[in-house]
């Protein structure tokens, strides 16, 4: 039966996904009172600029006073897309100790301070939900927390960055250069406020912290994983991966160690064969595959970025949390039980792709392949160029461990025959 008091909402941030936000809940109004079982209505939009023309939206529901907003007591749901750290942090806590549930996209500040935000939600009774927070419209976060809670996730591996997916795509395929890419990317809404958070890796590792907390009921900290950015990425790099029938894809991969009893977290460009299933994940779309021991491997895909596409998945939470509360309840919270440790990336056993520039003499060949044994690392194929007694090598290995690789490139890195290490790339998805 619908109730005809509305749930009141306010939405905070009325960027690239709260427009959309406040669009679909204008346009859709009617289905997602019927969804729901009460009307919503939205109550205010916290922006900065409050002079900025907003079709569609109501300049009287404008304010520039965020706190004010959440402290109102009659508010039922807030809606942070501001991103960031502060003012959301502080906000989103306002809003817990006055009553109100939250639905935030903000994977920063999950990663950053998760922990404690969860402990507000659960301390006033009230839910938060975020899965626009990891790879945009695709159910992730709802599908590990509640579809596969009876079963045990060993691997979460994917691309969950739309911004550096669409650079490396365009880079790939029509040969265009980074600053070309990421300006489109940002032209398009994919990249966050600051792009440097993007680029670096931030994001993705910001997402692969909340996805192996929630995938290994584990804390693992923003600091817990490993990162890397695709800033070093070269066209040179991208022309090796297609020489070995292989392409780059920014990676996030959260592992379960084989003995069960440790976890790792990493972020990091990586070389994949031209095969598999990550390989064809074009423009801002996202990826992850899923490893569960009963369910076997289960492929999420979609829109990892982009207003509409985010703006789907808040209101999914929306829905969800609206409901929660028509029903007196609150949803699944943040589950930390079996408090595993966080092995460092040493401890990670992968393939690499190295790339020498050596001495083109007698003798160099055995020089380099002897450092790569006294480490422990095993070689699977050696390619040499030699132009005018320069040449440049390039190794690919079998799997060792990241700190044996790590031993060998600093060994090589002192030998007088070796010119320069071009790059060092992990090889994944074979
Ligand atoms: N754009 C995307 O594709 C996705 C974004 N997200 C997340 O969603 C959140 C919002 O992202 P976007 O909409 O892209 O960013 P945006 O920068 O377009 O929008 C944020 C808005 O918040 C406003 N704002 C900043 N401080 C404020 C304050 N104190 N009070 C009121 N408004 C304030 C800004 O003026 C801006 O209009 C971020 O946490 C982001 O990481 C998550 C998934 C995808
Ligand atoms: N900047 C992010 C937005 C979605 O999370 C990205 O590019 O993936
Ligand atoms: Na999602």
């Amino acid at each position: 039966m619908m109730r005809t008091r509305p749930l009141k909402v306010a939405l905070l941030g009325c960027g690239v996904v709260g427009t959309e936000v406040a669009r679909i809940m204008t346009t859709h109004a009617d289905d997602l009172a019927a969804r729901i079982g009460a009307p919503l209505e939205l109550a205010g939009i916290a922006v900065r600029r409050p002079g900025k023309v907003r079709e569609g939206i109501d300049p009287g529901l404008v304010t520039t006073d965020a706190t004010a907003l959440v402290k109102r007591g009659d508010i039922d749901v807030v809606v942070e897309v501001i991103g960031g750290i502060e003012p959301a942090r502080t906000l989103i806590a306002t809003a817990f100790e006055h009553g109100a549930s939250v639905v935030s996209a903000n994977k920063a500040l999950l990663a950053e301070d998760g922990a404690t935000l969860n402990e507000a939600a659960e301390r006033h009774g009230r839910d938060l939900y975020f899965e626009a927070a990891v790879a945009g419209a695709i159910p992730l976060v709802r599908p590990l927390r509640e579809s596969l809670a009876g079963d045990h996730v060993q691997r979460v591996l994917g691309i969950v960055n739309g911004t550096t997916n669409f650079i490396l795509d365009r880079m790939d395929t029509s040969g265009a250069g980074y600053s070309e890419a990421l300006d489109e990317a940002t032209a398009l809404g994919y990249a966050e406020a600051d792009p440097t958070a993007d680029v670096e890796g931030f994001d993705a590792a910001a997402k692969a912290s909340i996805l192996a907390g929630i995938a290994f009921h584990t804390r693992v900290r923003l600091d817990d994983v490993h990162r890397e950015g695709i800033t070093e990425v070269t066209s040179a790099d991208l022309a090796s991966a297609k020489r070995m029938g292989c392409t780059v894809k920014l990676l996030a991969i959260c592992e379960r160690a084989a003995d069960g009893k440790s976890v790792t977290a990493r972020v990091h460009p990586a070389m994949i064969p031209l095969s598999h299933p990550l390989a064809s994940v074009r423009e801002a779309y996202n990826a992850v595959f899923v490893e569960a021991e009963a369910a076997g491997q289960l492929m999420f895909y979609g829109p990892g970025a982009g207003g509409a596409p985010t703006a789907s998945a808040v209101l999914g939470d929306l829905v969800a949390v609206c409901r929660n509360r028509l029903a007196g309840a609150r949803g699944p919270g943040e589950s930390v039980y079996a408090r595993l440790p966080v092995s460092p990336m040493g401890d990670v056993v992968t393939r690499y792709h190295i790339s020498l520039d050596v001495a083109d003499k007698p003798g160099v060949l055995a020089q380099v392949a002897t450092v790569f044994a006294e480490h422990g690392v095993s070689i699977d194929t050696v390619r040499q160029k030699g132009k005018d007694g320069e040449a440049s090598l390039v190794v690919v290995t079998h799997r060792a461990f990241d700190a044996a690789l790590s031993g060998t490139v600093e060994a090589l890195r002192g030998l007088d025959t070796v010119r320069g290490v071009a790059s060092i790339m992990r090889v994944e998805g074979e």
